[in-house]
């Protein structure tokens, strides 16, 4: 299947300051991607040039088979974008708002209506449609965003920094939605973000960006087993019977029948490593071997510790 989004040698330069440098991803349908990294790494620079709103240096950006430098127009026919500053009338309704955006899509009045209040019920603001905006919560008018882009039923969606602002429960509530939107009705899903342990939640793939260059892309597992290597999966371990020498009869143990790549003894726990998932086998070969286990613990890389290790 062809990539809905393809990013090919996609470089962009200010004089001689390189913003983006050479950036090849491909996104399919229905994926979520997360293009991560701080601030200045070239996120929205990147998303500026996929959606045609800016001319890249060099390499080309297709969105829907769309070349987005050639083509802007029929992009923005199948993308939705959300910006990380939102306008809407503070004084008029979220319907009005709704309502309004779709009359500018040339929907006629009667459909407008339907589909604003259908699509208020979808971002779960239906109690709040005849409300003024002006008192609307970031976290809801970051749903009512959503609402906004979703009247012209893009394919594809793209926000920049879509979590900025929102408190944990905005967070998660709005996290949700992107993730049923994708996963229920197939919508692409683009986002920025530097909040990486909030958007691995919710990410199918990410790209990690930093001063323009993307350093590694792919799925959280597969990043951590690439980076950390032999020692991707963590399981601490403390036994009942706490003696050195029955900790280092499981030591070799487990290094003997090849379910370790490396254990070390740290104040009175077992620590070991491993680069596949070995806990059962592992919780099994100690019991086996009479020992009580009183505290186990599978430590799981995430993307901060991927991060940090690449820096
Ligand atoms: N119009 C411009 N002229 C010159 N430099 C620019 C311009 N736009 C962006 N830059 C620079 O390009 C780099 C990438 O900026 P960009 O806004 O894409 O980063 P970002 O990852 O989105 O960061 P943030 O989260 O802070 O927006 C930054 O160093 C920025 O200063």
């Amino acid at each position: 299947m062809k990539p809905i989004i393809k990013l090919k040698n996609l470089t962009k330069k200010y004089g001689d300051f390189i913003a983006v440098n050479n950036l090849n991803i491909e996104i399919k349908k229905g994926e979520i991607f997360g293009l991560l990294g701080p601030n200045g790494a070239g996120k929205s620079t990147t998303i500026l040039m996929l959606l045609g709103l800016t001319e890249p240096s060099n390499g080309n950006a297709w969105v829907c088979n769309y070349n987005a430098t050639k083509n802007p127009i029929e992009v923005k026919k199948h993308v939705g974008y959300l910006p990380d500053n939102l306008g809407f009338y503070n004084n008029r309704t979220g319907l009005e708002n709704l309502i309004y955006i779709a009359r500018l899509n040339n929907i006629p009045t009667e459909i407008a209506t339907k589909k604003a209040k259908e699509l208020l019920t979808r971002v779960g603001l239906d109690n709040n449609a005849n409300q003024k905006v002006g008192t609307y919560s970031r976290g809801m008018k970051q749903r009512l965003g959503l609402a906004d882009i979703l009247i012209k039923n893009p394919s594809v969606i793209i926000l920049d920094e879509p979590t900025l602002g929102l408190d944990p429960k905005g967070i998660k509530e709005f996290l949700q939605l992107i993730y049923k939107l994708s996963k229920e009705e197939g919508i692409t899903v683009l986002l920025s973000s530097h909040h990486l342990h909030q958007v691995q939640q919710v990410c199918d793939r990410v790209g990690l960006f930093v001063d323009g260059n993307l350093i590694a892309q792919g799925d959280i597992n597969t990043l951590a087993k690439s980076i950390f290597n032999e020692e991707s999966h963590t399981i601490e371990i403390k036994l009942k019977e706490n003696h050195e020498s029955n900790l280092n009869t499981i030591k070799n143990l487990l290094i003997q029948n090849k379910l370790a790549s490396k254990v070390s003894i740290i104040s009175e726990k077992l620590i070991i490593n491993c680069s596949d998932d070995n806990t059962t086998p592992i919780v099994k070969s100690i019991v086996n071997a009479n020992f009580n286990i009183n505290h186990l613990h599978v430590k799981s890389y995430g993307l901060d510790d991927i991060y940090q290790r690449y820096f």
